[in-house]
């Protein structure tokens, strides 16, 4: 594979052309370095990936909390340590040199966020404080600084963010930088700040050092740069001694989606490929590349010189051996939820995973082998119970999974259906396949009960009997127009034309979505049409959005989708919106009749006519099989949502931990 081969930034060789970009983990203390961060990375490196770039790391007082400091020499021994860890393991190592600008937070800083220009950010909500031109040289002078710090720990290469919004994007967009000071105003002079971090860097390192700069491909920002004024900056980069381009999506603040599930894979590689055109250097592409058949399909059309799998090594740390080894069913590809990683960042927590719950915990002893091999039996096949019988097997146990539907995967099936929702058949896909490779005994179709539990006689029981839908105490719930909404994803009910959704979380939403798509052209046929001009592009934005269905999502609470975890809501509630699903908060289902729902919003009844309404209004356990059995069994562990609806995240994670302790 080509993704495999050699390749040189500068005077680096990497022994592949895997990289994984920069993620703020949350797991430094005070700025240093922990043991939590070292072995983290010593994992990736051990499993393979070429180059490992770790940050953002901050280069002055501006920043997020846990944020790994590079602002000072009393980091460098915790750096160097973090360093030799990577180069223990045959792999390289860069640190991302990090200045947020306006997206710096003053309540966890405890200083104003300063900017080319006072111009708020929608992202952080904060005003910035205007940078006098002293100060603007004076960062500059601190990417130098920090660049040497990070060459003294043995970085192999150090990397400037230019990207997402952050400082140096700041300066360089029309939209943020209105300076009137030879850092502002016409192009030339917006490209001036990044153009002297470059040349300050390449100055301070000397001319053998690599450096690297990371960039949006498009800031995707009303009014802002795109990819072609992207490629003439990097283009003057490199005179600037830049060694290679990290083309990453756009801003922080965009309204396009750049990492979630619903960003098709490999979505934005073309981005780098419009670098890769203008410069002689090599170029990274990234975001949604989470598998190797895919990035080295990046690769063989000359799009990129590298790939950048940034969540995908989160996901799987050993992603890089297992192709090399030809294992590509064994890879564990991250699905693009944010669960874990970015939606931790935005709450101030430690990145963890939904796929893989070994993420962040490499300090401890994940897989001792058995002591005892024992006779387990894991009953439900949902995200709870594969896990749990994919680690127990792991182990060495001789485990037998019992699922009483016609398949594995239990709501996690009907997770994937609607639009931009399927990575989640991804991980059912990877956990079924693990099972089989590991020796599971799968037996679908079969119901555990007592009588079959004790017939069977396990040495340990994992319950994961997950939940069913709740049906509310509302007047004329029991009508042949009502519907669950997993009935509905799971394709074993139908619709008409006018549905109600009671119930605007997760599952409310998502089946919203799932309806509004009936009826709108798909890609092929938008592809088609667009390419022949064949309509007018508000037509077809029209056709491409506009189905068959009008569905309304009413809400007894303020908001829509509040489980929905903060990096991946605003998506989903967009595309409601430009599905032109209606919703309706504060409203609560009272009676339901023939003719649709009568509801009570703020004292006052209103009645929603409808043919179809659908029932989404939470889930409860599934447990009375588990309280029967705890008493007969020496050992019986509960997880998932047979313990407490909850998410796949939980699920996996007490799956996990069950199969570890057994
Ligand atoms: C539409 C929808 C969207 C969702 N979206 C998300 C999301 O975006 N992110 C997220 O993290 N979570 C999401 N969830 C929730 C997530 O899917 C669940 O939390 C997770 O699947 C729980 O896993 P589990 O293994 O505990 O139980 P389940 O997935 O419920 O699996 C339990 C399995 O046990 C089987 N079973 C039950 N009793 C027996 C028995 N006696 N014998 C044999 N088998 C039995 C069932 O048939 C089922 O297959 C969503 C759920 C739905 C319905
Ligand atoms: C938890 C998390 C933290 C991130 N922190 C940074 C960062 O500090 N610097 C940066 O350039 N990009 C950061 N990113 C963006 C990633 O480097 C990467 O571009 C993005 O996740 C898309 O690539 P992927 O789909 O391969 O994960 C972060 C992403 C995540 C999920
Ligand atoms: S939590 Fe989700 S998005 Fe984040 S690395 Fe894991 S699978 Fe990928």
């Amino acid at each position: 594979m080509k993704l495999l081969s050699p390749v040189r930034i500068g005077q680096m060789e990497l022994k592949n052309r895997v990289v994984m970009p920069a993620m703020h983990l949350g797991y430094c203390k005070d700025g240093f370095v922990t043991n939590k961060l070292i072995e983290f990375y010593r994992a990736r490196a051990r499993g393979g990936v070429g180059l490992i770039i770790v940050g953002g790391c901050t280069i002055d007082d501006q920043g997020y909390g846990n944020m790994i400091k590079i602002d000072d020499d009393k980091y460098i021994p915790g750096l160097a340590e973090l360093v030799n860890a990577v180069h223990e393991e045959g792999g390289k190592i860069a640190a991302q040199l990090f200045q947020p600008g306006r997206y710096s937070y003053s309540f966890l800083m405890g200083i104003q966020p300063v900017a080319p220009s006072p111009i708020p950010s929608k992202l952080t909500r904060q005003m910035p404080r205007e940078l006098t031109t002293d100060e603007v040289k004076d960062i500059v002078n601190s990417f130098g600084r920090s660049a040497v710090r990070a060459k003294k720990a043995g970085f192999d290469t150090v990397e400037v963010i230019g990207s997402a919004g952050y400082l140096v994007s700041q300066f360089l967009s029309p939209v943020t930088n209105r300076r009137q000071d030879e850092y502002g105003g016409h192009f030339e002079n917006r490209m001036r700040f990044g153009l002297e971090v470059a040349q300050n860097i390449r100055e301070a390192v000397g001319p053998d050092y690599p450096v690297m700069f990371r960039v949006g491909g498009n800031d995707f920002m009303p009014g802002g740069n795109t990819n072609r004024e992207i490629a003439v900056f990097c283009k003057r980069l490199e005179e600037a001694g830049v060694d290679a381009f990290n083309v990453t999506g756009g801003w922080h603040e965009t309204a396009v989606p750049q990492i979630t599930m619903a960003a098709p894979r490999g979505a934005f590689a073309y981005l780098a490929r419009g670098v890769k055109e203008a410069v002689n250097v090599p170029v990274i592409a990234c975001n949604r590349i989470n598998d190797p058949i895919l990035a080295e399909e990046i690769l063989a059309n000359d799009m990129a010189d590298l790939v950048g799998m940034a969540r995908a090594m989160i996901a799987d740390q050993d992603l890089v051996n297992k192709a090399a080894e030809g294992r590509f069913a064994e890879i564990r590809k991250c699905i693009g939820c944010n669960q874990g990683c970015l939606d931790a960042v935005f709450t101030m927590k430690p990145v963890g995973c939904l796929v893989n719950a070994g993420a962040g915990r490499e300090l401890e002893d994940v897989f001792r082998p058995a002591a005892q091999i024992k006779k387990v039996l894991v009953v439900g096949g949902g995200p709870g119970g594969m896990e749990a019988a994919r680690v127990a097997a792991e182990r060495g146990h001789s485990v037998t999974l019992w699922e009483k539907g016609n398949r594995l995967g239990g709501q996690l099936n009907i997770a994937a259906e609607p639009p931009g929702r399927s990575e989640f058949a991804t991980f059912v896909e990877y956990l079924s396949s693990e099972l089989y490779r590991l020796g599971v005994a799968v037996e679908l179709g079969k119901e555990a009960n007592e009588n079959n539990i004790k017939a069977f006689g396990p040495d340990a029981v994992v319950m994961a009997t997950g939940a069913a839908p709740v049906t509310p105490p509302i007047d004329g719930v029991g009508s042949p127009n009502v519907c669950q909404a997993w009935d509905v994803l799971g394709g074993k009910s139908a619709t008409g034309r006018r549905v109600v959704i009671i119930g605007g979380g997760a599952v409310g939403c998502e089946a919203a979505l799932m309806l509004a798509g009936k009826g709108v052209i798909n890609a092929e046929t938008f592809h088609f049409l667009a390419l022949n001009n064949a309509e007018s592009w508000e037509t077809l934005k029209e056709l491409a959005t506009r189905g068959i269905k009008d569905i309304t999502v009413i809400e007894m609470q303020k908001t829509v989708g509040a489980d929905i975890g903060v990096s991946s809501r605003w998506v989903i509630l967009q595309e409601m919106q430009r599905f032109g699903v209606k919703m309706l908060t504060g409203a609560k289902a009272k009676k339901i009749n023939d003719k649709g729902v009568i509801l009570d919003v703020a004292g006052k009844e209103e009645i929603i006519e409808a043919d179809t309404i659908l029932l989404a209004v939470g889930s409860q356990s599934v447990s009375e099989l588990s309280e029967r059995i705890k008493e007969s069994f020496p050992e019986v562990y509960m997880v998932g949502d047979a313990v407490a609806p909850r998410k796949a995240l939980d699920a996996v994670h007490q799956g996990y931990l069950a199969g570890k302790v057994l």
